[in-house]
């Protein structure tokens, strides 16, 4: 009783009980916090034996998505194994294509496949319609759900989507193998006025979803704009940027207090002015951003928190040149927000020892 609470941005008032908020939060928040919270991308998957048994049960890596029960024991199974910060809700990318009316199967060497592929204006109005959209993505809603219930009050619960340009692709592409992606780039390069429509829909989609799990008790978002590196400039801004900002826009505006990662994948020299244009709380470095420049203008100039960015191979390595690479990572950025990760989601051929010694070298790590 009061208590003015902007003297305490450590404390959260729950019900009129005060604990203390989640290391996590408070890095996305802006504040360096006493050591970097951790979590990583992919951290629940086929590198661990126990997944692999789930995935079976469930009937394959769909019926395991659309399986609340499957979904959140996979989700749980690395915070068992690991001392990480938060977990990401368990589902996949492309699952809001399907909701939006293509055929998700996932074969063996291509990854997920979406059928008809989109190639046109006219089969956006032929295959794909938003109508059935929460009724497609109601397991997830429910995995968010149970997920809330069943973390531990230190761990913060993050909610995800792909961003429009990387869904999109995935959509035109129908193939997860595609590597040149010439439909989707052709598509957006010669005809933006047609390729427009389809952007605008999973724009307004993925508010939706985003909103529904955050009702359901999603903490923290990532954006993943994974095929971010394959656009011109003028166009990145146009596909990439223009769309995570209106997402942005639209979710601060319901859930102010909820803080937004995104992970522009290969952006390069874009990255710079991203977190600008867009509006996020936290940008989410690939491992080839110099963890120097986003300490410099991204912590210190813009006060903004970052995230990244081990590559991870170097977690399949392991030894001493992932300790070494861990320990450059952690004194360049942990002078101002921080959270770390992994440049890109964690391989399958990654020791789960590795991850154990990465999550062990965060958690002990002082600037000292
Ligand atoms: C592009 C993308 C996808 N999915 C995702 C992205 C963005 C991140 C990135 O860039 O890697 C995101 C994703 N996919 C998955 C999660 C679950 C949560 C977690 O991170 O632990 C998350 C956050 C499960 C998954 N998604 C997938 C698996 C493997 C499925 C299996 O069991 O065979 C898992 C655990 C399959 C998938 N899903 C996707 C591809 C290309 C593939 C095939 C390649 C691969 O298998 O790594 C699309």
């Amino acid at each position: 009783m009061g208590v003015d609470m902007r003297e305490e941005p450590d404390v959260e008032h729950v019900a009129g009980e005060a604990r203390p908020k989640k290391l996590l939060l408070r890095a996305l928040a802006g504040e360096r916090t006493e050591r970097p919270p951790i979590w990583l991308m992919r951290q629940a998957g086929r590198y661990l034996p126990e997944y692999h048994d789930v995935r079976e049960a469930a009937g394959g890596m769909v019926g395991l998505c659309n399986s609340p029960e499957h979904a959140v024991e996979v989700t749980l199974q690395p915070l068992r194994r690991f001392t990480l910060d938060a977990a990401i809700l368990f589902a996949d990318l492309p699952q809001i294509a399907a909701a939006l009316g293509q055929t998700l199967e996932y074969r063996v060497g291509d990854g997920p496949v979406l059928t008809p592929p989109i190639r046109s204006t006219s089969d956006i109005t032929e295959f794909l319609s938003a109508s059935r959209l929460h009724e497609e993505l109601a397991p997830i809603y429910e995995t968010v759900r149970q997920l809330t219930r069943a973390l531990p009050d230190e761990l913060t619960l993050i909610g995800y989507a792909g961003a429009p340009w990387t869904v999109a692709a995935y959509m035109v592409e129908g193939r997860g193998g595609s590597s040149e992606h010439s439909f989707v780039k052709q598509w957006a390069l010669s005809d933006p006025e047609g390729f427009q429509p389809l952007i605008d829909l999973l724009t307004a989609a993925i508010i939706e979803f985003l909103d529904r799990q955050i009702q359901a008790g999603a903490e923290a978002i990532q954006l993943f704009e994974s095929w971010a590196g394959i656009l011109p400039d003028p166009l990145f801004q146009r596909w990439c940027v223009t769309p995570i900002a209106a997402i942005v826009a639209a979710l601060k505006a319901k859930h102010p207090s909820v803080p937004i990662i995104a992970f522009p994948r290969g952006a390069g020299l874009a990255y710079n002015g991203f977190a600008e244009a867009t509006g996020v709380d936290c940008v989410g470095l690939d491992s080839t951003v110099p963890v120097e420049w986003a300490a410099q203008k991204l912590q210190h100039e813009l006060g903004r928190c970052v995230q990244g960015n081990l590559d991870p191979q170097l977690l399949v390595a392991g030894g001493p040149a992932l300790h070494a690479e861990t320990d450059r990572i952690l004194n360049a950025l942990s002078g101002g927000p921080f959270v770390f990760n992994l440049g890109h989601g964690i391989v399958k051929t990654t020791p789960p020892e590795h991850v154990a010694a990465l999550a062990q070298q965060v958690r002990s790590w002082s600037a000292a």
